[in-house]
């Protein structure tokens, strides 16, 4: 039997209640290792962002401009997909980022660095507000906080030969619109500061994450 039939926390939530949870964070900030750890420990499916996959991935990092709609229109749409699928299939997620964080932080900055023209910028949004009407915020929302030189670190330490191009800036913008945005977020979140929390490689520090959102989930649902 799966770990999550025995879990105490959600072996009385109804799926409709508690069918996923994500995880938002900046680039590096180690959402998909949390992604993972927290799937493990509840015995729930990961749902991952296209990263190997990504037909755009590397060539919008050598040349923004030039790739930033089509790069936003692939994630947006391959998003979507993931959140219809963790919908329809029974079972509980996790997920590795929001389809929030594509329009609020990631479009949203290259309009503003001017990276993504206005029309491109307007179309890319009129698509997002016709998605929107089929989404469904996540049960409980994690972000997990990263100053720019922990960031910097681990995008250094995982070494994705593309992301060398990333600039301090680019991160700052970004961490400045996450703080804007989970501010307003108006749905279930948790904020969790992980600048001194190695999760990976701490077992102690992983149990303090984990006991920071069974505590909520437990405030939320029983
Ligand atoms: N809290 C942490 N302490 C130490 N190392 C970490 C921590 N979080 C992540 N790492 C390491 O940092 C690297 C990046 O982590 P990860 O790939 O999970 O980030 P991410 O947020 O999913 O990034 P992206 O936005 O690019 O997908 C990995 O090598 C991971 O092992
Ligand atoms: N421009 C842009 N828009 C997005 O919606 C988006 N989502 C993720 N990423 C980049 C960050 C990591 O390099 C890599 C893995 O997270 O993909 C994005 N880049």
């Amino acid at each position: 039997m799966a770990e999550s039939e025995h879990h105490p926390i959600t072996e009385q939530v109804s799926d409709d209640e508690l069918k996923f949870i994500s995880v938002a964070g900046n680039i590096g900030a180690g959402k998909s290792s949390l992604t993972g750890l927290l799937a493990k420990h509840f015995g729930w499916e990961p749902f991952y962002e296209s990263v190997d996959d990504n037909p755009y991935l590397s060539d919008f990092y050598d040349d923004m401009r030039r790739w930033s709609f089509n790069l936003q229109i692939y994630f947006l749409s391959s998003r979507f997909r993931h959140q219809k699928q963790m919908l329809q299939r029974p079972g509980r997620f996790v997920q590795d980022r929001t389809i929030y964080e594509d329009v609020e932080i990631f479009a949203k900055n290259l309009h503003e660095m001017g990276l993504m023209s206005d029309r491109d910028f307007e179309n890319y949004q009129a698509l997002f507000s016709e998605m929107a009407h089929y989404l469904k915020p996540p049960g409980l929302l994690i972000y997990i906080r990263a100053q720019v030189p922990t960031l910097v670190k681990q995008i250094q330490q995982r070494g994705r030969d593309y992301e060398n191009t990333i600039r301090i800036e680019y991160l700052e913008r970004l961490n400045r619109l996450y703080e804007d945005w989970i501010d307003r977020y108006p749905h279930e979140k948790l904020i969790i500061d992980t600048d001194d929390l190695d999760f990976v490689n701490s077992n102690e520090d992983l149990g303090r994450i984990i006991e920071l959102i069974e505590q909520r989930l437990f405030g939320l649902f029983n």
